[in-house]
């Protein structure tokens, strides 16, 4: 799929400061890196809310990251719509198996940096990027990269849930259809399989032909969740996949995304910054088009090293 790979070495010895992955393609162990300057340092956190950290979903640790390989390695990227930046100069590593979250006021850049990670943003006219963005070390920008088969591999779960107007089974049946599985009792085999992942089986194993419209809008968004399984991804990428959902299913979802990250790596959007201290491992933080700081979830919450990100998640602004 991924057809050249990028020989040059990337150094993240400045930005994002805290502990990161490099994006270094011939290395794949995260390491630490420092901020160079810290001219605003946080200090420790009083006023701050503690954060709903979940000891049923421990996240991983700082060391924990450290030791992950690097799914997906950005560096220097630049986005543009237009005349417009609306990203700048993105170093980042997503950890392999981890929940990435990112947070940020709104418009600061986080759905299009998701957007970035599967070329989704390459349909937008006058749409310009520059950068570099390596899935397990080989470009995603490639000229002779198949963008279909990277969407495979990396597949997305929008805000608003997106069933097609079809059968609970033919939307799972969809994807691995057109990747050429004619076989109806495989395809019935990959639909309870991803149907379970979603945790959505139990619920609908006995009306697979009744419409998907008919479910309710947490059942429809688990739908869409295994829909994007059922073409075996490496990486599931979520824009505020709960974001319209009540309490009970937005649990749900996160019992799941806790669930999936055993075999996935999961890049979330997210709004709800309890939400991203309960799911995820990483936390990033984006301002205004820029990465400001990207660490364990754990320590961003509780002892950031910017004052931005102070200010931010404990609400000063945003
Ligand atoms: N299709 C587009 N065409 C032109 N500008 C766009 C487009 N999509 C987003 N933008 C602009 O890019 C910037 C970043 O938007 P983006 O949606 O990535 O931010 P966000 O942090 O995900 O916001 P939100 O949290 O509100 O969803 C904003 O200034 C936005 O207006």
């Amino acid at each position: 799929m991924v057809t050249h790979g990028a020989e040059r070495s990337i150094s993240l010895a400045d930005t994002p400061p805290r502990r990161v992955a490099t994006t270094d393609p011939r290395q794949t162990r995260m390491t630490e890196t420092t901020a160079a300057s810290r001219t605003e340092t946080a200090g420790p956190l009083r006023s701050i809310r503690p954060p709903a950290f979940d000891s049923a979903r421990p996240a991983r640790s700082a060391d924990e990251l450290a030791g992950a390989a690097a799914k997906i390695a950005v560096s220097d990227l630049n986005f543009f719509y237009g005349a417009n930046q609306a990203l700048h100069d993105i170093k980042l590593a997503i950890p392999e198996r981890c929940v990435t979250a990112f947070i940020g006021p709104s418009g600061c850049g986080k759905s299009t940096f998701l957007r970035c990670l599967n070329r989704m943003n390459d349909m937008i006219d006058d749409a310009r990027v520059e950068g570099e963005i390596l899935l397990d070390g080989e470009s995603l920008r490639g000229p002779r990269v198949d963008v279909v088969e990277l969407r495979k591999r990396v597949g997305m779960v929008f805000q608003k849930s997106n069933p097609f107007p079809k059968s609970i089974f033919e939307n799972i049946a969809y994807g691995p259809r057109v990747a050429g599985e004619r076989n109806k009792a495989r395809l019935y085999e990959i639909a309870e399989r991803c149907l379970q992942h979603a945790a959505l089986w139990d619920e609908v194993k006995d009306r697979l032909e009744d419409s998907a419209l008919a479910l309710s809008g947490g059942q429809q968004q688990r739908l869409c969740i295994a829909r994007a399984l059922a073409t075996d991804p490496e990486v599931l990428l979520m824009d505020e996949p709960a974001s319209a959902l009540d309490p009970a299913s937005t649990a749900r979802i996160e019992d799941l995304i806790f669930e999936l990250k055993d075999k996935y790596t999961i890049v979330i959007v997210t709004h709800n910054m309890q939400q991203a201290a309960r799911v995820s491992d990483q936390t990033a933080f984006f301002f205004q088009g820029v990465l400001v700081e990207a660490g364990a979830t754990n320590e961003i919450f509780t002892n950031p090293a910017k004052k931005q990100t102070e200010d931010y998640i404990t609400g000063r602004f945003g």
